[in-house]
């Protein structure tokens, strides 16, 4: 069966996925329904285990789905062939080996061969392809180096960059930040963001950093065990508690007003918090609410306040009529744990 919505690159219809144990089927994530746009950039997250890996081996016809439909500008997966899939999909899986003896350039020459074959020669059109995907990725410097030199960031941009040599509508990362510190993490994500744009592609991404898929992601897909997976834009997903829903745990919370996880402390003092609404301010804030005081504009028995409009800031801490001055953030939370947490 084919289908064709304009808006769609990708479309999930009732889908039911997992695998086979013999005769008995294990059924991961049940009766899913999810569109992929144009242009867009998708983040999926969940839990370990809850299924993102196994969805996207499903879109990418590595595994069969157990039931349903995926449509690819609206011709079935089932009956797509592997070259025109190739045309279509390209996936970036993390981890492994660095594959050595290949220079940057040949890896990424390997995005080419659902057009030239694996023993076709390149054209003039393969070249640009490369040198365009070399470029976007900014690693075209790298090109003569050989893979075995690169470091984990580098190495993730020039996968990356073999995807886009393959040239298809949609990218599909498995991870893709998964061993990077957050520079590079945050690089990885923001160059996909700039690719979706730039390019029309659609790119899906599964990953457990929840921070860069806030500041880049078009739209989230939240996976929870056994129930439909929710989408949205980050910011609604937010406001409409969606994300609390996600990471429901006893010891911290997902603070729907700052975006941030906090402790949940089970008994919190109040504290009243005076100043200019600056980086001392918001600083203060974050460092008592870590100790578990919750800041409020009413009266309370413990104020603060701060002045930072002078070279050197000062925190004033007034309780029960005595005050107590200090020169830094870390030394009023010394206090504040000594005298009053215990
Ligand atoms: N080949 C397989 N055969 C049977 N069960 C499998 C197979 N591969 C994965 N699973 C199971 O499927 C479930 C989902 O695994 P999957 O790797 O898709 O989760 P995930 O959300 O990607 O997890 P993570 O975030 O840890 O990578 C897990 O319970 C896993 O044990």
């Amino acid at each position: 069966m084919d289908r064709n919505n304009q808006h769609s690159i990708l479309e999930i219809s009732n889908l039911t996925i997992g695998y086979f144990h013999g005769r008995k089927k294990k059924i991961i994530l049940d009766r899913i329904n999810l569109t992929l746009e144009k242009g867009n950039l998708v983040c999926m997250l969940g839990e370990n285990g809850v299924g993102k890996s196994t969805l996207l081996k499903t879109i990418s016809r590595v595994i069969p789905p157990l039931s349903g439909e995926i449509f690819i500008n609206g011709h079935s997966l089932q009956h797509i062939s592997q070259k025109a899939l190739a045309k279509n999909i390209s996936v970036v899986l993390t981890g492994g080996q660095k594959p050595g003896i290949l220079k940057v350039r040949e890896m990424v020459a390997l995005g080419r061969y659902p057009y030239t074959g694996w023993v076709g020669g390149l054209s003039a059109e393969d070249h640009d392809k490369i040198d365009w995907a070399l470029n976007l990725t900014n690693v075209n410097h790298l090109a003569d180096e050989s893979i075995a030199t690169l470091s984990d960031g580098q190495l993730q941009k020039v996968m990356i960059a073999r995807a886009l040599a393959q040239d298809s509508d949609i990218m599909i990362l498995d991870e893709p930040t998964a061993f990077l510190d957050v520079n590079n993490r945050l690089e990885i994500m923001h160059l996909l963001k700039m690719l979706a744009w730039e390019t029309k592609k659609a790119i899906l991404v599964s990953t457990h950093d929840l921070d860069s898929a806030f500041h880049t992601a078009d739209q989230l897909w939240l996976a929870t065990c056994c129930l439909p997976i929710t989408t949205g834009c980050p910011e609604d997903l937010i406001v409409e508690g969606e994300i609390q829903n996600l990471f429901d745990h006893e010891a911290f919370v997902f603070d729907q007003q700052s975006g941030r996880f906090k402790t949940d402390f089970k008994s919190i003092r109040q504290i009243n918090l005076q100043g200019a609404h600056d980086k001392y301010y918001l600083w203060t804030k974050s460092g008592l609410e870590r100790i578990g005081y919750e800041v409020v504009k009413s009266n309370s028995t413990l104020k603060l306040s701060i002045e930072s409009n002078a070279n050197a800031p000062v925190w004033r801490l007034e309780d029960d009529d005595k005050l107590h001055k200090f020169s830094a953030i870390g030394e009023l939370i010394s206090f504040l744990r000594g005298h009053h947490l215990g």
